[in-house]
């Protein structure tokens, strides 16, 4: 959508910025330097007050992930608005039985979930960057190519200030969203995972039925990749099968 938004005027970019609308599919970004601001603003609102708040009646303590880290509970970080985000988490976490593909991780300190594209360069490719003539003047312009989800990601964290624990194989991505300092789930986690699920949406992520999407069950970052992997089925490393070939 934003390749469509690169032909009007900057204005424009940022009207969609500011509206908080829904991320538009982000291919061609051009800013003024002055205005990448705009951006910071929150895209996604979070939960209206009236959403879902009978949901609310129960404690966080009451949402669980059905994933290896069995009833994990909502580990909030310390001064997150934790009624607003309960409410965001009912469309995030697959749990809430809303369709939601995040899982918590077993501490209850963030949120994950794989995804898969249809290649690499869907998933991850370096962007081209350049700066126009006006770079020397007043107004300097950025213009930033790119065609991928992680790239896409990426530029949302530096506007964020939040990075993710992430891993990727070839055409799948996974990733954690926590918070450091203070620890736990914070509203930046929660933020950057609806982000997530747009820019998905918007770089033609694959949904399969086989269960690819949920919580790794694990803080390990190796055996989080390892499993990537193994679903994978398509890229250059053989699928895993289960069963070991010795050869003599
Ligand atoms: C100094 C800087 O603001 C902090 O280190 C930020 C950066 N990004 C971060 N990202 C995450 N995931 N957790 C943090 O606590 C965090 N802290």
């Amino acid at each position: 959508m934003f390749a469509r938004h690169a032909s009007l005027p900057l204005r424009h970019l940022s009207a969609v910025a500011s509206r908080g609308a829904a991320l538009p599919k982000t291919k061609v970004l051009t800013l003024r330097m002055r205005q990448a601001t705009a951006i910071r603003e929150s895209p996604f609102a979070f939960a209206s007050t009236s959403f879902q708040m009978s949901r609310l009646q129960s404690s966080s303590s009451d949402v669980v992930a059905p994933n290896d880290g069995a009833n994990a509970k909502i580990n909030f970080a310390a001064g997150a608005d934790e009624a607003t985000l309960m409410a965001a988490l009912q469309d995030l976490l697959d749990s809430a039985g809303k369709g939601g593909r995040w899982t918590l991780i077993p501490s209850g300190q963030g949120l994950e979930r794989g995804f898969r594209f249809k290649n690499f360069a869907k998933t991850w490719v370096s962007p081209e960057e350049s700066h126009s003539a006006a770079y020397l003047l007043a107004s300097p312009m950025i213009h930033i190519t790119y065609t991928d989800f992680m790239t896409a990601v990426s530029l949302q964290c530096k506007l964020k200030n939040h990075h993710p624990e992430w891993s990727n194989v070839y055409n799948t991505t996974h990733i954690c969203w926590t918070t450091h300092n203070p620890a736990g789930l914070s509203g930046k986690d929660v933020e950057l995972a609806q982000l997530c699920d747009a820019l998905a949406r918007d770089f033609g992520e694959v949904v399969t039925t086989d269960n690819d999407s949920g919580g790794s069950g694990s803080g390990s970052l190796k055996q989080v990749t390892e499993r990537v992997v193994r679903i994978a089925g398509d890229c250059c490393v053989p699928k895993k099968t289960g069963t070991t070939t010795t050869t003599t």
